[in-house]
């Protein structure tokens, strides 16, 4: 059997552990992962919880050129403004043919490739947080340098933090809106449903209960093969009855065009962020 590849996420937070588990559970070596991070309580907290190597730059101002120099994957998972300068930092000591995967909103692949050695292979990414059950959805796109067999295995290894499609790249800031978000929706309905149902007369913990069950329900409906979200609605709503005059309310109070002002807002917010990095440049 090939030997797996070396993989380190520089940057390990919310979104690259989210990966990070995701690849774990699909049975990736534990020992062919590294992980960067700043804080050395963050660095002890991911190694108890996954085994893992852990460099914390607190302790060891090396740790991401460290980690880099080993790896054939690297997953940069800092926040946009920051990934200039670890791009700039571990370039220097990329292994050839080394691929760099960023999951950084509103980065763009040009401004990855200037910050790295000329011929670096570069993939942007754009993943949810549901990739920790293996359940996330990530969009990638390729840089002008990367070879059709790194991009296949960036899927692959991807392959086990749920689905991966490829876009074009000027589609990832509205990919952003719908499914990078999109999971922060889905809980603010939750807390919303909860706090509802407990003016409604329920005990707090019964409505946030109840709250978060129906979405996880409904959610794991819509992953059903062949799910249709207007077909699962329409079943649950009884002509002239309750459910009716719900969607009724939500309907005259438009509803869906305040979701669709909202995920213009995130993508041109990636814009605006595109526009601050570039011209900090
Ligand atoms: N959160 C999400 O749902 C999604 C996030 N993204 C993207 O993911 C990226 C990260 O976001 P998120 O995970 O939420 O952010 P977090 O703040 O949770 O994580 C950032 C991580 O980067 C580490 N870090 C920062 N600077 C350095 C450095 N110089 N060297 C090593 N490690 C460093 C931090 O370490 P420490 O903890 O020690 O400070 C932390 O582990 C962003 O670019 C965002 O756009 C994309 C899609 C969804
Ligand atoms: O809020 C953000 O900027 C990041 C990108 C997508 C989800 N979280």
């Amino acid at each position: 059997m090939p030997t797996s590849p070396r993989i380190s996420f520089l940057g390990c937070g919310s979104m690259n552990e989210a990966i990070l588990g995701g690849i774990l559970a699909g049975g990736f070596p534990k020992d062919r992962v590294t992980a960067t991070v700043r804080r050395a309580e963050r660095a002890a907290e991911l190694r108890v919880r996954h085994g893992i190597t852990v460099l914390a730059g607190s302790e060891d101002e090396a740790a991401n050129r460290n980690a880099a120099a080993e790896a054939d994957v690297l997953i940069v998972g800092v926040k946009p403004a920051g990934v200039r300068a670890m791009l700039t930092e571990v370039g220097p000591v990329l292994k050839p043919g080394a691929v760099v995967v960023s999951v950084a909103a509103a980065v763009p692949l040009e401004l990855m490739e200037a910050a790295l050695p000329a011929g670096a292979q570069v993939i942007r990414t754009m993943p949810n947080t549901p990739a920790k059950l293996g359940r996330g959805v990530t969009a990638l796109s390729a840089g002008t340098a990367a070879a059709p067999a790194s991009v296949e295995l960036v899927r692959s290894l991807l392959a086990g933090t749920g689905r991966v499609v490829q876009v074009p790249e000027e589609q990832i800031n509205a990919v952003g809106s719908v499914s990078g978000s999109g999971p922060a929706y889905a809980f603010y309905l939750a807390e919303a449903m909860a706090k509802a149902g407990a003016e409604l007369g329920l005990e707090p913990e019964l409505a946030v209960l109840l709250a978060a069950e129906t979405l996880a329900g409904a959610g794991a409906m819509l992953a059903e093969p062949g799910a249709d979200a207007a077909a699962l609605r329409r079943a649950v709503t009884s002509p002239n009855g309750t459910t009716e005059a719900a969607i009724g309310v939500f309907a005259d109070r438009d509803l869906p065009g305040i979701i669709a002002a909202g995920m213009a807002a995130a993508a041109e917010r990636s814009a605006e962020i595109t526009g601050e990095l570039n011209a900090a440049s």
